[in-house]
């Protein structure tokens, strides 16, 4: 019996709390875990159905199924031991006690075809000796681009800001999700693969829209799409997995694109990290399009609207600091600049903080142990997987004053709240490292983050979203 080491509660008063059997239930066979996704997806949506158990078990460490379930999952086991404050979340990041083996989105994996029967390193746990080579080759690469990774951004987001200015001048507003995701594609292609995405017209033009593909379909069993009527979401989506054979193709001509002009890279792999050929191309191609790509869609989107939509005088705050830092356009846009720019980053750490990217974690138990939450003990066995719903983790009220607002200061306020911040996979004051899970880009998105901000504030006196959230109705050029 093992217990964990914990930065909430501390080890020696977790240690005093008591042992509670974990509420909640499975329910019959077939019907629970049914009854439990239809809540999930439809009935309630995943915010409630988390909140509604929490408040149910008056705990915020519970047993509940997570979909995906029957009828064609036949070798999922859907039964998981929710985690939903900071405390009993922190376990996941405690390799003495989870196993990450192939638990990135839960006991469903979708099929290796989708990688090339490759085992990708995400899905590695650090005691396998693959993910050592293969998070090293993650970091050397990110190492070696770092000065790509910086120009090719500010190139492409120029482009993007173009357009976008453009747009508005012959329609009044731009929707800016797909120029955003050509932009993140285009810069990522370079700085992760150092492959040139303009070398090949159908990559250039299509290469995002592959990636979302083949991004859809081994992630269309766990997530609720909205795109068509619920009932039929459930028939359609959400019941059985979606063969590979389907975006074959597409994943086909990214591999090929990778293999032809990311040589150089794919030669490290190799030569460095022993890893061969197609293993290394087809990590690169989940680093790029899982990882990197998959993440800065949904985060760049969130960053965007979030600052768009403010109503508490946020952006002059924003812009004031970015042209003192950048001493009105003499100084340029880099990692070392913005990371002066304490304002800039706090608001990225606080949409990180209310919208994770990757909101659900998971960690098979490793040995038996005691899972603290603030004010109990539960005895977890050998075996058995959590699951973390970020979302909720990150707004935990014992941590976080008024979890439910937007304060964008808030950790430039109170720089040890950074402890509590987890959207890596990890605490924010830890570093990833071959021994963790930690994200291996962990600096790298906040840093490049913040360079978004700052290109926007940096060119623009004023910004503005619509209510929605998804377009720009407002971009005047700095005077
Ligand atoms: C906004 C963007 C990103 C987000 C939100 C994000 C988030 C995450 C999370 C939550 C994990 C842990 C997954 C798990 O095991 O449960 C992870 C792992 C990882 N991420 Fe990121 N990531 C982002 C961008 C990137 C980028 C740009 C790269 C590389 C260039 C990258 C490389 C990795 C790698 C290699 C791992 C696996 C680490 C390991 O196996 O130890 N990520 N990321």
């Amino acid at each position: 019996m093992m217990s964990v080491s914990m930065m909430w509660p501390s080890a020696s008063t977790a240690t005093s709390l008591p042992v509670k059997a974990i509420p909640g239930s499975y329910g019959p066979p077939v019907v629970g875990p049914l009854k439990d996704r239809l809540d999930y997806f439809w009935f309630q949506g995943t915010e409630t159905f988390f909140r509604s158990r929490m408040a149910t078990y008056k705990s915020s460490v519970f047993r509940t199924n997570m979909p995906p379930t029957f009828p064609f999952f036949t070798q999922v086991d859907p039964r998981v031991i929710a985690v939903l404050d900071c405390s009993s979340f922190s376990a996941l990041f405690d390799i003495s006690l989870v196993d990450k083996r192939n638990v990135l989105i839960g006991d469903f994996m979708p099929s290796l075809k989708f990688t090339g029967g490759t085992r990708v390193g995400v899905y590695l746990d650090p005691t396998e000796p693959k993910h050592k080579l293969v998070k090293n080759f993650c970091f050397d690469i990110l190492k070696r681009s770092s000065r790509v990774w910086i120009s090719e951004f500010l190139r492409h987001s120029d482009l993007m800001l173009n357009n976008f200015e453009k747009e508005i001048d012959e329609k009044g507003s731009t929707s800016f999700f797909i120029p955003m995701q050509k932009c993140i594609f285009a810069f990522l292609c370079k700085g992760i693969a150092g492959a040139d995405p303009s070398k090949s017209k159908e990559i250039e033009d299509t290469g995002f829209a592959l990636l979302d593909s083949w991004l859809a379909l081994q992630l269309l069993p766990t997530v609720k799409t909205g795109a068509i009527p619920q009932p039929l979401e459930e028939l359609l989506l959400h019941s059985f997995p979606y063969p590979f054979f389907f975006v074959s193709g597409a994943y086909r001509k990214l591999y090929e694109f990778i293999e032809k002009e990311g040589q150089e890279t794919i030669e490290l792999a190799e030569s460095e990290y022993n890893l061969g050929k197609e293993e290394a191309i087809h990590n690169i191609l989940f680093v790029l399009g899982f990882n990197a790509y998959g993440g800065f869609s949904i985060f760049f989107n969130s960053l965007i609207s979030t600052i768009g939509k403010d109503k508490n005088g946020l952006r002059p705050r924003l812009k004031s600091e970015v042209r003192r830092v950048l001493l009105n356009g003499k100084r340029s846009i880099n990692f070392e600049t913005v990371k002066e720019m304490e304002l800039v980053r706090s608001t990225v750490y606080e949409v990180l903080r209310l919208n994770p990217p990757v909101p659900l974690q998971y960690g098979r138990a490793r040995v038996d142990f005691e899972l603290p939450s603030h004010d109990s003990l539960f005895q977890v066995s050998k075996g058995e997987l959590l699951c973390g719903y970020q979302p909720l983790a990150m707004r935990d009220p014992m941590v976080f004053k008024n979890p439910e607002e937007f304060v964008p200061d808030r950790f430039a306020k109170d720089k040890e709240l950074l402890k509590y911040l987890f959207w890596s996979n990890g605490p924010e004051t830890s570093e990833p490292t071959t021994g963790n899970k930690q994200c291996a880009a962990k600096d790298h998105v906040v840093w490049t983050s913040c360079m978004l901000v700052a290109q926007i504030f940096n060119r623009y006196d004023s910004f503005e979203c619509d209510e929605a959230g998804s377009s720009i109705v407002k971009l005047e050029k700095a005077t």
